[in-house]
Order: C-alpha cells, then sequence, then structure tokens
C-alpha cells in the first residue's frame, strides 16, 4: 500500500491544457507494482484524440510563454525545482513503488531529475545569438535562436522523473511548450511531476501529460505538424520507428536509444576501484539501464582476481522489495525483461560459459533474478552483442590493447563506455580511441546534469544537459540587414 505525506501527488487522471481528465471512451489501465504484482491505482487509457487537444492546448500558449523573460520564466522553473526536492520523499515512494528500484535509488533520481530543471533554469538566461562580420560594408549579420515550439516527449520505465525532466526543463526554459508521454509501466511519477509543475505556476496548456496506446500516442504526435520536435528514450527498435514516422514533416529528433556499453579493465587499473565502478555501472537499477555495463573485458593478468573481488561484492547484495530497508537489488519490471535475462545466460551457458556466482530466478519469485556473474564470454554469445538490460555481468578476457579497442567497437551501439587503466599515454589514447558518446575513466558512473548525455552510431542523435542540450530545443536564425 503506497502511502504519501501529499496525498495529492498520486493522480489517476491525465493532465490535458490544465484539466485532471479521463480518457474519452473512459477506459483504465492498472499501473502494478513490480515487487509485489499489486494495483497500486489506475489510470486512463488515452489514444489519438485526447493526443490531438493535447497538441491544440500547448500550442495555444506557446508563443506567450516565449516571449516572456527568460528570467521570468527560471524563476517558475526555481519553483518547480523547490517543490520537487520538498516533494522528494513521496516522488521516490511513487518511483520504488511502479518501477520496482531501491528507495535510495528513487531518492537519488528524484534530486537527479530535479537538477535538469535548476541547471536549465539557470542556463535559459544565457540563450547567446551572436553577430558575424559581413561579406559588404553595407550589410550586417545577427543569428538569433528562438525555441523550436512544441514538442512531444515519450520516455521509458527505468527513469520515471528523471528522464522526463531531462527533456522537458531545456524545453520550457527555452520557450516551448510540451506534451508528453510516459511508460504504461510508470506513468504516476509523470502526473505526480504535472502537479507540482501546476503547482509552481507553469501556465495551463504549457505542461501535458497523456498516457495510454502507445501507438495511437505516438502516431499522432509524429504526424500531427504542429510537433517540431520528438524526443524519445527507449529501445532503439521503437527509436527507428518513430524516425521513419517523424519523417513525413522532417520533424527535428532526440533520440537516446540502446547501449552495449563496455567496462573495460586494463592490467594497470586499481582493482579495488575498478570492482566498485563495476558494481554501481553493473548492478544499478538491477542493470536497467541504457548506460549499464554490458561487456566487462578483463585483461588477461588480472582476470581471475577481478572476478573473484567481484563475486565477492556482489555476494553481499541484498535483494528484495526496493521499499525495504537496506534492499539494494529490487524486482526486473515484468516478465519479458526476466525472460531476456534468462535466455542471454542460457544461450552464454550453451556456448562454454561458465557462471561464477547467481543464474537464476531468486526464490522470492516474481520478477527477481539472481545478480549474476558468468566467465570465459565470447564474443559469439548473445550477451556480447544484445543489450541485457539485467543483472549479469559478463566477464570477456582480453590480451592487449588494440584487441580490447577493436572488440568494444564492433557493435551497432555507442552510447555510454568505461575503462580503468592509470598510464595517462593509455588513458588519453583509449578514451579517443572508444567510439561512444561518453567515456567514463575510472568510474562506473557519468550521468550529471552539467555534462552531455547522449551517444553516437544506433545510440541515437541529440545530447540531454549541458549546455549542448539547449540547442536541441532552439532553431538558428539568421538575420541580414542591408543598408538602403
Ligand atoms: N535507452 C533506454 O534507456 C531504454 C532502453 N530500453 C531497451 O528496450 C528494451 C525494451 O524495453 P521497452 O520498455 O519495451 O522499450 P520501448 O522502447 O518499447 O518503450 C519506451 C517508450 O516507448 C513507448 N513506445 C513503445 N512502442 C511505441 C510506438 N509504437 N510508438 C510510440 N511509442 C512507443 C513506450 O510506451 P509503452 O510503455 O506504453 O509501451 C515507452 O513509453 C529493453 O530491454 C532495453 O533493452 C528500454 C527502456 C529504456
Ligand atoms: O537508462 C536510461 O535511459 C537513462 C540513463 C540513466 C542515466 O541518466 O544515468
Amino acid at each position: 500500500m503506497l502511502k504519501l505525506t501529499n496525498e495529492n501527488l498520486l493522480k489517476s487522471q491525465c493532465y490535458i491544457d490544465g484539466e485532471w481528465i479521463d480518457a474519452d471512451n473512459a477506459e483504465t489501465m492498472d499501473v502494478l507494482n513490480p515487487a509485489t504484482g499489486e494495483v497500486i491505482t489506475s489510470v486512463p487509457k488515452m489514444g489519438q484524440a485526447e493526443t490531438e487537444r493535447a497538441i491544440t492546448a500547448a500550442n495555444a500558449v506557446q508563443k506567450n510563454w516565449a516571449k516572456r523573460p527568460a528570467k521570468e520564466r527560471a524563476n517558475i522553473l526555481r519553483n518547480w525545482f523547490n517543490l520537487i526536492m520538498a516533494n522528494q520523499e513521496d516522488l521516490a515512494q511513487i518511483i520504488t513503488a511502479e518501477m520496482g528500484k531501491p528507495l535510495a535509488e528513487s531518492r537519488g533520481e528524484v534530486a537527479y531529475g530535479a537538477s535538469y530543471i535548476e541547471w536549465y533554469a539557470e542556463e535559459a538566461k544565457r540563450v547567446y545569438g551572436d553577430t558575424i562580420p559581413a561579406p559588404g560594408d553595407d550589410k550586417r549579420i545577427i543569428v538569433m535562436k528562438q525555441p523550436i515550439g512544441v514538442i512531444a516527449s515519450i520516455t521509458p520505465w527505468n527513469f520515471p522523473n528523471a528522464m522526463i525532466t531531462r527533456k522537458i526543463a531545456p524545453a520550457l526554459a527555452v520557450g516551448c511548450a510540451t506534451v508528453m508521454k510516459p511508460a504504461e509501466q510508470t506513468p504516476l511519477s509523470a502526473l505526480a511531476l504535472c502537479v507540482l509543475a501546476e503547482e509552481a505556476g507553469l501556465p495551463k496548456g504549457l505542461v501535458n501529460c497523456v498516457v495510454g496506446d502507445p501507438v495511437a500516442i505516438g502516431g499522432e504526435m509524429t504526424s500531427n505538424d504542429i510537433i517540431r520536435k520528438l524526443t524519445f528514450t527507449g529501445s532503439t527498435e521503437v527509436g527507428r520507428l518513430l524516425m521513419r514516422q517523424s519523417a513525413q514533416h522532417i520533424k527535428k529528433l532526440g533520440l537516446e536509444l540502446g547501449g552495449n556499453a563496455p567496462f573495460i579493465v586494463f592490467d594497470d587499473a586499481d582493482i579495488d576501484a575498478a570492482v566498485e565502478g563495476a558494481m554501481i555501472s553493473k548492478y544499478r537499477n538491477s542493470g536497467q539501464t541504457c548506460v549499464c555495463a554490458n561487456r566487462i573485458y578483463v585483461q588477461e593478468g588480472v582476470y581471475d582476481q577481478f572476478a573473484e573481488k567481484l563475486a565477492a561484492k556482489v555476494a553481499d547484495l541484498k535483494i528484495g522489495n526496493g521499499a525495504e530497508d537496506d534492499v539494494v537489488q529490487g524486482p526486473l519490471i515484468d516478465d519479458k525483461a526476466v525472460a531476456k535475462v534468462e535466455a542471454h545466460l542460457t544461450d552464454a551457458v550453451s556456448k562454454g560459459a561458465e557462471i561464477v556466482c547467481g543464474g537464476q530466478r531468486h526464490e522470492l519469485g516474481r520478477t527477481f533474478f539472481e545478480p549474476t556473474i558468468v566467465k570465459n564470454v565470447t564474443k559469439e554469445m548473445k550477451v556480447a552483442r544484445e543489450e541485457t538490460f539485467g543483472p549479469i555481468a559478463p566477464l570477456f578476457r582480453f590480451k592487449d590493447d588494440a584487441d580490447v579497442i577493436a572488440q568494444a567497437n564492433d557493435t551497432e551501439y555507442g552510447l555510454a563506455s568505461y575503462f580503468y587503466a592509470k598510464d595517462m599515454s593509455r588513458v588519453f589514447r583509449v578514451a579517443e580511441e572508444l567510439e561512444y558518446g561518453m567515456v567514463g575513466v575510472n568510474t562506473g558512473i557519468l550521468s550529471n546534469e552539467v555534462a552531455p548525455f547522449g551517444g553516437i552510431k544506433q545510440s541515437g542523435l541529440g545530447r540531454e544537459g549541458s549546455k549542448f542540450g539547449l540547442d536541441d530545443y532552439l532553431e538558428i536564425k539568421y538575420v541580414l540587414l542591408s543598408e538602403i
């Protein structure tokens, strides 16, 4: 049973044009707690018509919002940030209830999500244009940056709060209006953010949240000409589909898609630090993040030592309902997620990998899976090519730098990568040669609001966070002034 201090944060209706409403056909869908299987509440199952109304509402207010001075927009966003932090515990309880991650991680996610609002509230005041020396004495060139207009966002279940703020905050800060569609497993965090957005003073219609049929909602978002940008976090498969659908109106796209992160431990690394980094990178959110270490490459001289130390740490992980004290591994999101983990493991073992620890569903049942380590993994196995999105640490052995860089880059993905080494010339060379949007050196965690998060290759387009993240919501206009 979800008990909140501020009960108003638990919503069972969607938020369109500043009103809390049901689906036109009154259909609903249940939101389940993945740790217990209990129904937390139900939410409307909306479709095309409601999405269209949300887009129209956003369009009606966008230009006025954009005209307000950046400082005014910033002050309202700052109110939103303050309210989120004041309600941090309730928002964390909601994340844990609908998504399953341990409460400590949920509290961290709320603060992490809010940090994007704080950062962009500040940064919105610095949307500088430019002047350019003109090619003739009778001419002047001015470059201005203007908000792109109405944007749509589609977000996943693994970070039900922060993936929304990371997209909405820069959009609102520069003067865009927004329509969001959260994942069907985790709509409650999104709706709670809307409650606080309203309280913070964000004008009616500026932030809209539509929950329901992904095909109908995504179809409207990509076919409605008012939407000028679609920002999506989720699987590469759905990203590709949305990109295809967006081609009709040549919409700007922000895509944060799948990853297949290599985590490399060189023989000169601090092995204890590398083990700590691997624990965070691999087992945060039970392995359900797109930047989780998916392939762990360990140089042959330190392979056994690393495997032994990692296994000792994994043995200490407490599994259970994320709402309970000291639990650090919650359930996986659903049966499909467990089936993928099992398929990857079965495939690896059938091709010669050896289970060091874990390897099966946990005795708690449901979607709890034991944190697992497998040794003697090779590139022929599924774990080498596909994102597992679960708590399996596959340990690959490598000989030298050239060998591991070639293996690490041998994937269509290019989101996050990590390596541990001390030698400075190696550090620079490897950081340059890894074909990834993000490289963590001697660290297992990369994400923060001041840095550009994003991938290359089939991991996506655009960047979120940092000053670079603002450009994704702005258009450049060049004005040529000519003397007459
Ligand atoms: N990059 C990342 O952060 C993430 C990667 N993944 C990867 O994807 C795999 C599958 O996870 P899954 O949750 O199914 O990811 P999806 O890509 O299916 O879901 C992400 C979001 O896209 C929506 N969506 C799904 N289909 C459509 C569609 N046709 N049109 C518009 N929106 C759509 C979902 O809505 P709805 O929930 O209503 O289906 C959800 O809001 C994971 O195992 C993992 O490998 C998953 C989540 C996050
Ligand atoms: O998995 C994701 O989609 C989001 C990455 C989490 C992070 O920001 O670190």
